[in-house]
């Protein structure tokens, strides 16, 4: 019998726009081979929304019309389609959606996908009252999971028995599949006593250009235009980032912390903090020699610079290490994380998931992975 998924995506950055490519590219290939029915109700950015009715929703020549004007090449914003309506609020856009599903009588889940920068107040409002309602939500965004403790605790108890109606697999290490592993030890009545790694693709690839040689501004910029960073990348030279995913990690293990809790190490000084983004990036050159210092400093000692976190029973610790380079850390490359596990049954020697952590492609597929995960 096939099944219905209806996409109601809030987010068309790097991130969204490849997600919609995927979906619209693949939706007839994923009817046939898992009977799952994907399609789109509602696009929506920072400013406006496109409510996509049924009859075009199944038709793939309109969805490829749409996607030749979406996509990243081409780059037009929702504002420049054909009945794309200025945004009231994220909450009133689910409401129109749920009233439609309600009068189509229809019995197809709806499919909340946050790939938004959005914040935790605009975007859990819209996961919980959605996931009350026995729909459904996949997240990339990591802001509403990192809220107050109550809201995550609200959004996972709406989302049924073991967060059934719930995916964040790409909140850490991108499509990694770390939060599934984790939700797999936990099923399986292992014991997870620390997992740790580097979880910052951003990260790992200024560590690792700045051991070529590179400069700190050029990386960051290249970072940047790769679509590896944040909507600001202070999130993640910040190492709020990083704190984000350990707290989504530490969370999902049922620890009642809070990301004020997280003491973390910035990557760059305090007078660039108040900055525009064009601002902070434009001054940017200002700290190359800084970080080219304490990088040849690593090297001199046969080390490399790794931004490092924790997660065990004591807490969340995350801040930049001098490891040597030959170690399994040091040895990274790029945008490549690491998590390691170590529980009751991988002892002494622990589980360990590596591999690619950002990048807009590799986390769309991770999304989508997540989506259809809810109708095998
Ligand atoms: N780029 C990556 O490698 C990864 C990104 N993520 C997460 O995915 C999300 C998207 O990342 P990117 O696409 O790279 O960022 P992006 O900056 O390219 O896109 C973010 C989009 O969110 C939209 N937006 C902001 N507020 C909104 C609102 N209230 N409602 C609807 N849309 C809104 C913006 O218009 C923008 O287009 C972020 O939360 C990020 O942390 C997660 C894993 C990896
Ligand atoms: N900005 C993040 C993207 C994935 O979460 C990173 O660099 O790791």
């Amino acid at each position: 019998m096939s099944k219905f998924y209806e996409i109601v995506q809030y987010g068309m950055g790097g991130v969204g726009r490849a997600l919609f490519g995927l979906v619209v590219q693949h939706a007839p290939e994923i009817k046939e081979r898992l009977g799952i029915n994907l399609r789109y109700r509602a696009i929506v950015d920072s400013t406006h929304a496109l409510h996509i009715d049924l009859n075009s929703a199944m038709n793939q020549q309109y969805m490829q019309y749409l996607w030749a004007r979406l996509k990243p090449e081409v780059g037009e914003r929702i504002s420049e389609q054909t009945g794309a309506v200025q945004k009231p609020s994220e909450l009133s856009i689910l409401a129109t959606e749920l009233d439609r599903i309600r009068s189509e009588d229809s019995a197809a889940k709806l499919v909340v996908v946050d790939t938004s920068g959005a914040s935790d107040s605009a975007m859990t409002p819209v996961l919980t009252s959605a996931l009350r309602q026995g729909h459904c939500a996949v997240l990339a965004n990591k802001r509403p999971l990192c809220g107050p403790i109550e809201d995550f605790r609200q959004m996972a108890s709406a989302s049924g028995l073991g967060m059934a109606r719930l995916r964040y697999e790409t909140t850490a290490g991108a499509a990694l599949p770390v939060v599934s592993t984790l939700r797999m030890l936990l099923d399986s009545f292992d014991q997870i006593n620390e997992i740790s790694g580097c979880f910052s693709g951003t990260l790992g690839y200024l560590a690792t250009e700045l051991e070529n040689g590179r400069k700190y501004s050029e990386i960051v910029a290249d970072a940047k235009a790769q679509g590896y960073t944040e909507p600001d990348p202070r999130d993640d030279l910040g190492g709020v980032d990083v704190a984000r995913k350990a707290l989504i990690l530490a969370r999902s293990l049922g620890m009642g912390i809070e990301l004020s809790e997280v003491t973390v190490e910035a990557l760059y000084p305090d007078s660039l903090s108040s900055l525009s983004v064009p601002e902070f990036m434009a001054r940017l050159p200002e700290v190359d020699e800084y970080y080219a210092g304490l990088a040849a400093k690593a090297a001199e000692k046969g080390e490399t610079l790794r931004y490092i976190a924790i997660v065990s029973g004591k807490g969340l610790t995350v801040g930049l290490q001098s490891v040597p380079k030959d170690s399994q850390i040091g040895r990274l490359r790029g945008t490549d994380n690491i998590v390691v596990f170590k529980t009751r049954r991988y002892d002494p020697n622990p589980m360990v998931i590596q591999g690619r952590g950002a990048g807009p492609e590799v986390t769309a597929s991770g999304v989508l992975a997540d989506i259809i995960s809810f109708g095998r």
